[in-house]
């Protein structure tokens, strides 16, 4: 394991361990730049070596889900946000905790040839983005890299090395502690995992991006009131305090466009903005959608009460400014919450859905559907799902947890036929809506938990040559997986949103007898820390 360099920017060395010295004394003597000492030493943690407020010096040597650099001061993990693996940094400690804390970024006192400067002016301010920072290139090496940790740390699987970027022995052991206790994949994982595959795994390098910005279809805008009136854009980072915004890089330009021109038109009319610890005002959040084909644009106002004062001037100026608009709804929520919808919707003008396309399939996207917003990647995604499952027109295929369908029409495109199970009810009508609209009959969507509905459709005598899955982040129920097992179709297609799980999950089906074949991380979030990834499993 590679020795850490740890040293306090007063000059006194930090090369004693953890386990030989005492703390206490150390801080004393060690930290000339704390303040309020007689107040913090009170809270120094036995055994840790930094306290909040104290200034080191530490290599980073890793990068973690969160996109924090990882170093460590005398061997005590530091996370650190805008910190690069390779990069020399001092850092002011912010919080500790017994196995692990957390600094802020003074200086970048050796840096890593993949740091760039954030081409967005208010990255530092908006938690939006995490990984702007970094060249693109590294990006995607990085998410590539967050794969092969998962697979061969919680997976136990054998990754066929390739790239020579498998660096990371150390910075595994950080994440493990870092997950302990709380990680999604949970802790039966590392101890059921004990069976390792001898057989070798292709981890492609992740699918990305030719023009990794103004990737977004739809743009949810909190809106609220400062000193100089209404202002609309984002929470700044780890608050609920809105700062004003005209453009966001990872949004359709029109999105923006669009909110920057219904924020003037509220302003002119008087409209007020809600304000979260009043509960009072009009106007919560705007919402914006636009179909990457066919240009359709669907402006949903979210109020805080039916009443919208001067609605046919809205309306009138959005259609006289706003053309490409042809959907103005208004959604109605006078809860005290967080969450961004409330139960009523209706239409003010146009009609009540716009369309868009992913490959030849055609979907009608209404105020709530669920559609995904990378609509390019999504296209990118799919068609590897398409691949992976090895269809030739002849096979029965299952898609597990197919939220509106968009996996099962795709399929459906290559398939005899398609079962699609999906646990909330309005998904399955969209999904049903988008069959009818696609002519596609061949497809069945049932409501209901994908790990009581495909054992059922199993007992009915249903049987699946592919079984697609594209879970939450928790991954696959036991249950589900234990169907599949059972089942036996000849090929599984694991699409998945987090690489914990997905391991943890290709854990299991290697030891009921299926291989994982090839996995392909796809960029379906440029710039954020979000890793997507299909798996092509065959059984053996
Ligand atoms: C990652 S999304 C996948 C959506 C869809 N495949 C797509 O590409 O748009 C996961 C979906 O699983 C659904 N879900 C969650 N738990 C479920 C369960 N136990 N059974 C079926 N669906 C579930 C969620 O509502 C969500 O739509």
């Amino acid at each position: 394991m590679k020795k850490q360099q740890a040293a306090r920017t007063n000059g006194k060395s930090a090369e004693a361990s953890r386990s030989n010295r005492n703390p206490r004394n150390s801080m004393k003597a060690g930290n000339k730049n704390r303040k309020h000492d007689s107040v913090q030493i009170e809270k120094d943690i036995p055994g840790v070596p930094v306290a909040k407020n104290d200034e080191v010096i530490i290599d980073i040597i890793g990068m973690n889900h969160d996109g924090e650099g990882v170093g460590r001061a005398e061997g005590y993990t530091l996370f650190v946000q805008g910190a690069l693996p390779g990069e020399k940094v001092s850092v002011k400690v912010l919080k500790t905790k017994k196995q692990y804390g957390y600094a802020k970024l003074l200086n970048v006192l050796k840096a890593s040839p993949d740091r760039i400067a954030a081409p967005c002016p208010i990255y530092d301010k908006c938690g939006g983005c995490q990984l702007q920072h970094l060249s693109y290139e590294g990006q995607l090496a990085w998410k590539r890299q967050h794969v092969v940790d998962a697979l061969e740390r919680i997976g136990k699987l054998n990754v066929a090395s390739s790239m020579g970027e498998n660096h990371t022995s150390e910075l595994e052991t950080v994440q493990a502690a870092h997950h302990a206790g709380n990680s999604e994949a949970g802790n039966h994982v590392d101890n059921k995992a004990s069976s390792a595959s001898l057989h070798e795994i292709t981890v492609l390098p992740t699918l990305g991006m030719a023009e990794p910005w103004r990737y977004r279809n739809k743009a949810q805008v909190p809106i609220g009131v400062t000193d100089g009136g209404l202002v609309g854009g984002f929470y700044a980072r780890g608050s609920h305090r809105i700062i004003d915004m005209e453009t966001c890089l990872i949004q359709h330009d029109k999105n923006d466009e669009v909110v920057t021109r219904v924020k003037a038109i509220a302003r002119r009319f008087g409209i007020s903005a809600y304000n979260e610890e009043t509960g009072r005002g009009l106007l919560r959040h705007v919402v914006v959608k636009v179909g990457f084909r066919t240009g359709e644009m669907m402006l949903v106002l979210v109020t805080n009460g039916e009443e919208i004062h001067h609605v046919e001037e809205w309306i009138a100026a959005i259609r006289d400014e706003l053309p490409s608009v042809v959907s103005i709804c208004q959604n109605v929520n006078t809860r005290k919450t967080n969450v961004i919808f409330g139960d009523v919707t209706r239409v003010l003008w146009g009609s009540e859905v716009i369309y868009d396309y992913i490959g030849d399939v055609k979907f009608a996207i209404s105020a709530r559907s669920f559609y995904q917003v990378n609509p390019v990647q999504t296209e990118v995604l799919y068609g590897k799902t398409v691949e992976y499952a090895g269809l030739t027109g002849k096979e029965t295929v299952i898609d597990a947890y197919c939220g509106i369908g968009t996996i099962s029409l795709f399929l459906a495109q290559h398939a005899k036929e398609v079962y699609g199970v999906e646990i909330v009810k309005e998904a399955i009508e969209d999904a049903r809506v988008n069959a009818r609209l696609n002519g596609m009959e061949q497809v069945t969507f049932e409501v209901g938990a994908s790990e009581d509905v495909i054992p059922r459709w199993k007992e009915e005598g249903i049987e699946a040559d592919v079984i697609v899955v594209d879970p939450p982040r928790k991954g696959c129920d036991p249950r589900l997986l234990e169907t599949i097992l059972e089942m036996k179709p000849e090929r599984v297609v694991y699409v998945s949103c987090n690489p914990s799980t997905l391991a943890r999950d290709l854990r299991v089906l290697e030891d009921g007898g299926y291989r994982t074949v090839e996995v392909q991380p796809v960029d379906m979030f440029p710039h954020t820390v979000h890793v997507e990834t299909v798996v092509r499993l065959t059984r053996m």
